[in-house]
């Protein structure tokens, strides 16, 4: 089998529990694939044998956690920087399973005031950003070039290239419209919708877990 294994704190535990159970003799014939370095490391770490989309186009399963999850199971991801790998690898999968706690899940993706991912080239990044908050404009867009807490200098995806943050005001409407208008624009490399992507969902709360099939 082959596995997208995600990235953030929730894939964490699901990455470090594959290694575990390989190394128990529980799980056989897994090869990974990490959606980040950060994941890459843990995997190495806790013995998942790794791979890529190149060797291995078709994965058989992803797990990740999300930032939003709406009604639909559309998504929003990349608060943790990892959204192209994300998207490449996810977008490659049979099946796609989304962990998340209840903290998680709104009525409208980018509706939540927290913010929206993009990635951009840093080429001329201010233009971009521009083009970005003028997309929007109607929806009370503010875009922000994310910052690396640590250094105070602009945080670098593990595709060398910047994220810009938009925040909205308003309901963005139809989020294919969205969607595509942002990689229409020039410089931008992927966005952090996850649209009809998650094929499982996997909800904690305080009454216990519900799993949502699409
Ligand atoms: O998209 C992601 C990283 O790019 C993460 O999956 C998302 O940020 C959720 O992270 P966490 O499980 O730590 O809340």
């Amino acid at each position: 089998m082959v596995l997208g294994l995600g990235t953030g704190s929730t894939a964490k535990h699901a990455v470090t529990r594959i290694g575990e159970l390989l190394h128990q003799g529980k799980l056989t014939n897994i090869i990974g694939i990490p959606t980040s370095k950060m994941t890459h490391e843990l995997a190495l770490s806790v013995g998942i044998p790794l791979s890529d989309l190149d060797s291995h186009p078709v994965v058989d399963l992803a797990i990740d956690g999300a930032d939003e999850v709406d009604p639909y199971m559309n998504l929003v991801k990349g608060r943790g920087g990892s959204l192209l790998r994300e998207k490449m690898i996810e977008g490659a999968c049979k099946k796609f399973v989304v962990i998340v706690d209840e903290s998680k899940l709104v009525e409208h993706i980018g509706g939540s005031g927290l913010a929206m991912p993009v990635e951009i080239v840093p080429f001329c990044w201010k233009f971009t950003a521009e083009r970005l908050r003028l997309l929007f404009e109607e929806a009370g867009c503010v875009a922000k070039l994310r910052m690396d807490r640590e250094s105070g200098e602009p945080f670098v995806t593990d595709n060398k290239n910047y994220i810009i943050d938009l925040y909205f005001e308003k309901d963005i409407g139809d989020l294919t419209v969205a969607s595509d208008a942002i990689l229409r624009l020039p410089g931008v490399v992927e966005h952090g919708m996850f649209l009809g992507m998650a094929t499982t969902l996997i909800v904690a709360g305080e009454l216990g877990v519900r799993v949502k099939n699409k």
